[in-house]
């Protein structure tokens, strides 16, 4: 319709161009892979993406071309983000925790043209040479220096190639529907699949992450995202900075409690979002040194449930906010965020935690629902429990290739809703609590069992560090739980201290037919227990006789 206001479209590029408009001299520090600390500001940046920009077109890459990365969470990589969105091409974040063969399945699955590598994974890459067919050329992010000898010909320098390009680069403006990066989701439950995000869902979201009661970004706020940037655009935060002139933390690749601590001790970092077993380290650091870093105000917590001695440990011991969030790779990945409603300030601690260990509320832009299996609407009356489904401007539509009729098992409907296969409750206030995700419920006797509740009663025993619980058969109820647990350092429970802990939780049905103590558990490339896995190795458990728990009452 004439005079409709359009305006322009909503492209990355103005994101980091505005950064370095209007907060020119805010910080990007970043540990370096190479070891020492890099401090610049987001007006250097922005003329480094422009080089970037155009080594690319010498490159030859064209619109819509998907460049890949194999990188830690630093500033080269940052540049990366916007040179290659801003260009018109597409940002392939590969998780380099992912087995060598599936990394080289999802490098060819997307076609890259490119690939940018930390010098961490020459080893890697080396391993897959060979493997890598539609592969042009490899972007070592070093400088001369520091370039490797390898069996790879023809590896080019990052720094050599920002050196010789100019950085006048006019951003090109296109449709903001056009997909910007790309990202494959965990395959904790099965292979992964290409979720393609547009310029206009990443804006979106990063608007709504950034905003004061959600993550609080702003000018006075320093954050570091310990959630990497090759998953799931380290959910978010790098495209929430520049315009909100936030000061940008990278941790590189040193993520033990320990590092964390310090970087964000000497950068003032006053917020940082990781998944729970990374907290767990920084929980040790912290009771080392007697304290929290300075001016740390908040953690967001997500990617798996939050264990409510987490929500305890820091906001008791160390005065630490605690703030859920809940997401997938499929929705960019905030949908909802657990922020303390004023009208809760005052509610008794204990009861305040049991209201943070549920995944929070959705965003502004979002809709929920939980649906029965016949696909009805359930009430949100905080008991009627169902699969979630989600809709938004940033919950993608179609997995990547979906439209040359790969069948990658879609799980979106034709009104715009996705099956998250996260079983859930929402409560009058809204907030949604995730009961367990479809394939890790328990069927016992034909009833269900959380296998999240039950993880959660048990990392609150004071000997424990992790959980894990996992449905095994049984002959008579066909499924019964597991439960394996990683003892907290020099701490020796027993099975029988354990259950009777547990027992005062949950229901006696509910109890654990065996209780195993290992050393470790297995962890997926973002960092969640492999259920698939115990599930495996533990599958005929109970047929040898280790059951010591009834089913009835
Ligand atoms: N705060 C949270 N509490 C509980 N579970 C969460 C939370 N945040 C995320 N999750 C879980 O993580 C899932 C999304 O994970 P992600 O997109 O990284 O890949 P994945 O589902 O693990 O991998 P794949 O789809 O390949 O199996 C959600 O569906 C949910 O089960």
């Amino acid at each position: 319709m004439l005079g409709l206001m359009m305006g322009k479209p909503l492209l990355i590029s103005s994101i980091l161009k505005h950064g370095a408009e209007i907060y020119g001299q805010q910080e990007i520090v970043s540990r370096a892979v190479e070891g020492d600390l890099h401090r610049y500001s987001y007006e250097e940046a922005h003329k480094r993406a422009q080089r970037l920009a155009n080594t690319l077109g010498r490159f030859g890459i064209e619109r819509g071309d998907r460049i890949a990365t194999l990188a830690w969470n630093g500033y080269r990589h940052f540049e990366i983000y916007y040179a290659v969105s801003g260009f018109g091409a597409v940002c392939h974040t590969l998780n380099p925790r992912l087995h060598p063969s599936q990394i080289a399945y999802i490098l060819n699955h997307a076609e890259d043209k490119y690939l940018f590598i930390d010098l961490t994974f020459m080893p890697l890459i080396e391993a897959m040479a060979g493997q890598l067919e539609s592969l042009r050329g490899i972007v070592v992010m070093t400088d001369h220096a520091h370039m490797p000898e390898s069996k790879i010909p023809g590896l080019l320098c990052y720094e050599e190639l920002l050196a010789n390009a100019s950085d006048q680069f006019d951003w090109p403006e296109f449709d903001e529907n056009s997909a910007s990066s790309l990202c494959y989701t965990s395959g904790t439950t099965g292979h992964p699949k290409g979720v393609l995000y547009s310029h206009r869902s990443t804006l979106l979201h990063s608007m709504a992450i950034a905003l004061p009661g959600i993550m609080n970004f702003s000018e006075k706020a320093a954050v570091l995202p310990v959630v990497p940037m090759f998953h799931v655009n380290a959910w978010g935060i790098p495209y929430a900075t520049p315009f909100t002139g936030t000061k940008l933390v990278n941790p590189g690749p040193k993520l033990d409690g320990d590092s964390l601590w310090e970087l964000m001790e000497t950068e003032g970092v006053t917020a940082s979002a990781g998944v729970p077993t990374i907290w767990l380290d920084l929980l040790r650091a912290m009771r080392e040194r007697g304290r929290a870093p300075a001016n740390l105000e908040f953690v967001v917590i997500g990617g798996s449930a939050t264990p409510k001695s987490m929500v305890k440990d820091f906001e008791k011991d160390f005065g630490v906010e605690v703030r859920q969030g809940w997401g997938m790779t499929e929705t960019s990945p905030v949908g909802t965020i657990n922020v303390v409603k004023q009208s809760h300030l005052d509610l008794p601690d204990d009861e305040r935690h049991e209201i943070q260990i549920k995944q929070g509320r959705k965003l502004f832009g979002v809709d929920l629902k939980i649906v029965d299996e016949n696909g009805s609407a359930l009430p949100h009356d905080g008991q009627a429990q169902g699969e979630l489904k989600i809709s938004g401007p940033w919950v993608c539509s179609a997995y990547f290739k979906a439209e040359s009729g790969e069948d990658q098992g879609n799980r979106h409907d034709e009104e715009g809703w996705f099956s998250t296969g996260d079983v859930a409750t929402i409560d009058p206030e809204g907030y949604v609590q995730i009961t367990d995700r479809v394939k890790d419920m328990i069927k016992s006797g034909g009833e269900w069992i959380s296998s999240i509740d039950l993880e959660n009663a048990a990392t609150g025993h004071p000997d424990v560090m992790m959980a894990a619980v996992i449905g095994v058969h049984h002959h008579k109820w066909d499924e019964r739980p597991l439960l394996l647990i990683v003892p907290k350092a020099d701490a020796t429970p027993d099975q029988d201290a354990v259950r009777d802990y547990l027992a005062g939780q949950v229901a006696k049905w509910w109890l654990p037919d065996d209780i195993i103590f290992v050393e470790s558990l297995p962890l997926g490339a973002t960092g969640k227990i492999l259920k698939n896995r115990l599930r495996e190795e533990y599958k005929d458990h109970l047929s040898d006789g280790n059951e010591s728990v009834s089913h009835s009452s």
